[in-house]
């Protein structure tokens, strides 16, 4: 049996007491952290708490040999960990229909997702978003364009964009960065993006959101990681009144 498991979005006590539970009785524990990650704790933290041992996956043990992983789904209880919630922003649904394929039975225990958290932080309704995007680190000279082009026909339809900000290793695109980054492809094509919200550490004591302009918010201090954008597009009047309560909005 394989079982995906979403931890929630900060700390080891992010999970739900079914999570806890069926991560308790299992026989193999796996974590992957690539997708995102829970700034509060670490791996050692989490198998004291879960009083076993925890394997950390790597991209291609999941994206290109998950055999490992299937044979112990095939064996015995596994379940499948991951920060936020194992099938919004992921690719984890490939691993469920190769384990369905192998006639391994699956579950999901759902958990708390930045896709929601974002919602409630900032105010913007979350029936007003349109497809999401993700900004890389450049590689040499290679820097795509497409996430300014998920903005902009956004923008065009009136609605808001969530704009995921790379993680690699241990490096983590922070605000500042990637409003650095989607500024300059602004200028490259000549459009002007009016502002940004920047929201960190979500579901944290310590969560910061922050409304206002790319100039504003460039030199603005969003501490450590986790960190995730929004590009609004219309806002209606309640959304401006919470931006300006809750995020600094002038
Ligand atoms: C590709 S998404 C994966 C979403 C995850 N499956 C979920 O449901 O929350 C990961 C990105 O979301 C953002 N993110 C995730 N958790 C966050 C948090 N607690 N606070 C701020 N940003 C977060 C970061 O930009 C990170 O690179």
């Amino acid at each position: 049996m394989l079982t995906f498991i979403g931890l929630g979005l900060y700390d080891k006590t992010d999970v739900s007491e079914k999570g806890l539970a069926m991560i308790r009785s299992a026989d193999y524990v796996f974590l992957e952290g690539y997708t995102s990650r829970l700034m509060g704790t670490n791996i050692t933290e989490l198998e004291a708490f879960y009083k076993k041992p925890v394997r950390l996956l790597l991209r291609a043990d999941v994206e290109q040999h998950p055999d490992e992983l299937l044979d112990c789904a095939a064996r015995g209880n596994t379940v499948f960990l991951c920060a936020g919630d194992p099938m919004v922003s992921t690719t984890h649904a490939d691993l469920r229909i190769r384990a369905a394929e192998r006639g391994i039975p699956t579950a999901i225990i759902h958990g708390s997702s930045i896709v929601s958290a974002v919602c409630g932080l900032s105010g913007l309704q979350n029936y007003r978003f349109g497809k999401s995007c993700s900004v890389p680190f450049p590689q040499g000279n290679w820097a795509p364009s497409s996430p300014l082009d998920v903005i902009l026909e956004n923008r065009t339809n009136r609605l808001h964009t969530l704009v995921y900000l790379d993680i690699q290793d241990d490096r983590y695109m922070t605000v500042n960065e990637g409003i650095c980054l989607l500024e300059a492809m602004a200028q490259k094509k000549q459009v002007a993006i009016p502002f940004y919200v920047g929201v960190a550490r979500a579901g944290s004591e310590t969560s910061l959101v922050r409304a206002g302009t790319a100039e504003t918010l460039r030199s603005a201090d969003f501490g450590p990681p986790l960190h995730i954008l929004i590009v609004p597009g219309e806002l209606h009047d309640m959304e401006r009144e919470y931006l300006a309560r809750f995020a600094g909005l002038c």
